[in-house]
């Protein structure tokens, strides 16, 4: 048996400390943790799960290295949920909301434990792997990282939260950095407050010299010329000092409508990574996360339930969480599968279906007395061609296939015929053109919203 004094718990802890430096120590560590020795191995009290995920994942070769230095030969090492610690952390959780909150509020910073946005509590997949690997490497290395680093992804899945995540870590682990995340509305409502005000000059100077900033909802930018060049100076002058750029957006770059081309190519000079929707497993996970979170009961078996009737995004499943919980709370209801079931009847029957690449050909077929087969054959004719055009252009639009995925389910064409589709629409929605459908000619802004409309997204 190895004798371990407390002397040594001491030391062990100034070993991590030196190891990982006294911020990030303080931040992890301090008060947050009990070390202890228990049956010859090193027990780490935490107050919660994503606690121990956290130091398992980043602090685990220090902790363990610190305890051979001080013990002398290796020691085991073990986590456990520490009742104290929890009493005190749940002391510090905010009160459960009973009704839906925005989405984007901004999180309570409360140093010592992770906050909702952290980088820690953002689950991971292989549909959001490499913008989550993106973000840590820009967090671990942020000189050394890509520019800018675009992530877009559909509504819910995770945009915001992943560059709150970057914001917060840089802000933790770099306090010598000057950050600022702000939305790209804020940036045009500064850009404008200045230019009103005649502060123009002071405005630049505090975005350009920055050495990260963090821009949410670029999109925001489509059709406003005079912020989109704002928005390219911002970009060049930062980035030739060095700095860097984090963008949100709710597309691919390519995609964005109105856009200078000179900014559109300088989004995808960097890195750009894509967010899907989480897939099963992820979707447990999110769930036992964000129940977690409001220390909500949550069984496995209704966990399975909510995890494969929600799966458009993660905001829906935190819709079915609060709304189980209140459900819960005024009926007097204990959380078990039958009040899911029942509760969540009326969720279900109000969530937005995922659309697949079948549906829209299905109802470009409806739309447009189109027979199914007729459609995916290679016909020149503007009777096929033209809907067809629109089917392909709301296929990407709607779901999460590829081009070539989406070739192929509209009988075998090539991914380039489904580019070239998508481009010609975006330009007839830009330029205001017409196209003509079965008997009529239609504007195709007005076609693709009553498409859209058929297809339950307008
Ligand atoms: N992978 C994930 N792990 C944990 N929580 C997630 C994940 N993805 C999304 N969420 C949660 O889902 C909610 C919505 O996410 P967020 O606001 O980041 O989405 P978004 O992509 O910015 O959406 P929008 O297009 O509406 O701006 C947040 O509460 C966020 O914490």
């Amino acid at each position: 048996m190895t004798a371990v004094s407390s002397v040594d718990l001491t030391n062990v802890e100034l070993e991590i400390k030196e190891a990982i430096g006294s911020q990030r120590f303080d931040l992890w560590f301090s008060g947050n943790t009990n070390l202890v020795i228990d049956r010859d191995a090193l027990e780490i009290g935490v107050p919660n799960r994503f606690f121990r995920e956290w130091l398992e994942s980043h602090f685990q070769d220090e902790i363990r290295e610190a305890a051979r230095r001080v013990v002398g030969s290796p020691l085991p090492i073990r986590f456990r949920i520490d009742p104290t610690l929890f009493q005190r952390s749940r002391k510090e959780q905010p009160v459960a909301p009973k009704a839906k909150r925005p989405a984007k509020a901004l999180p309570a910073k409360r140093p010592g434990r992770p906050s909702r946005y952290a980088l820690s509590r953002f689950v991971v997949g292989t549909p959001n792997r490499v913008a989550h690997a993106a973000s840590s490497a820009l967090i671990e290395n942020p000189r050394e990282s890509y520019s800018p680093l675009l992530i877009h992804g559909g509504i819910g899945l995770g945009k915001t939260h992943l560059l709150r995540a970057v914001e917060e870590a840089l802000r933790g682990q770099h306090a010598n950095l000057k950050v600022l995340a702000l939305s790209c509305e804020e940036f045009t409502n500064q850009f404008v407050e200045a230019m009103r005000s005649n502060k123009l000059a002071v405005f630049r100077r505090k975005v350009r010299q920055l050495d990260v900033l963090i821009v949410d909802d670029v999109q925001f930018l489509v059709g406003k010329r005079g912020i989109q060049e704002e928005f390219l100076h911002t970009l060049n002058s930062l980035e030739a000092r060095g700095g860097k750029v984090v963008l949100g957006c709710d597309v691919h770059p390519r995609r964005l409508g109105k856009i200078a081309e000179e900014l559109r190519s300088r989004f995808v000079a960097g890195m750009v990574a894509r967010l899907d929707p989480p897939n099963q497993e992820m979707r447990r996970q999110i769930l036992r996360e964000k129940a977690a979170q409001r220390l909500m009961d949550l069984r496995e078996d209704v966990i399975g339930f909510l995890a494969e009737n929600i799966r458009s995004n993660v905001c829906e499943l935190e819709g079915a969480l609060n709304y189980l919980e209140h459900y819960c709370e005024t009926m007097e209801a204990s959380l078990d599968l039958e009040t899911a079931r029942g509760a969540l009847v009326e969720i279900l029957r109000h969530q937005v279906p995922v659309l697949r690449v079948g549906d829209i050909r299905g109802k470009a077929c409806d739309m447009f007395s189109l027979n199914p087969k007729l459609i995916s054959q290679r016909s020149r004719s503007r009777a096929v061609s033209h809907p067809r055009m629109l089917l392909l252009y709301l296929a990407r639009k709607y779901t999460q296939a590829t081009y070539s995925e989406i070739g192929k389910a509209i009988g075998g064409l090539n991914h380039s015929s489904v580019i070239a589709a998508e481009r010609k629409v975006t330009k007839m929605i830009a330029q205001d053109e017409e196209i003509v459908l079965g008997e009529r000619t239609w504007k195709v802004r007005d076609a693709i919203e009553t498409f859209e409309r058929e297809l339950g997204r307008a």
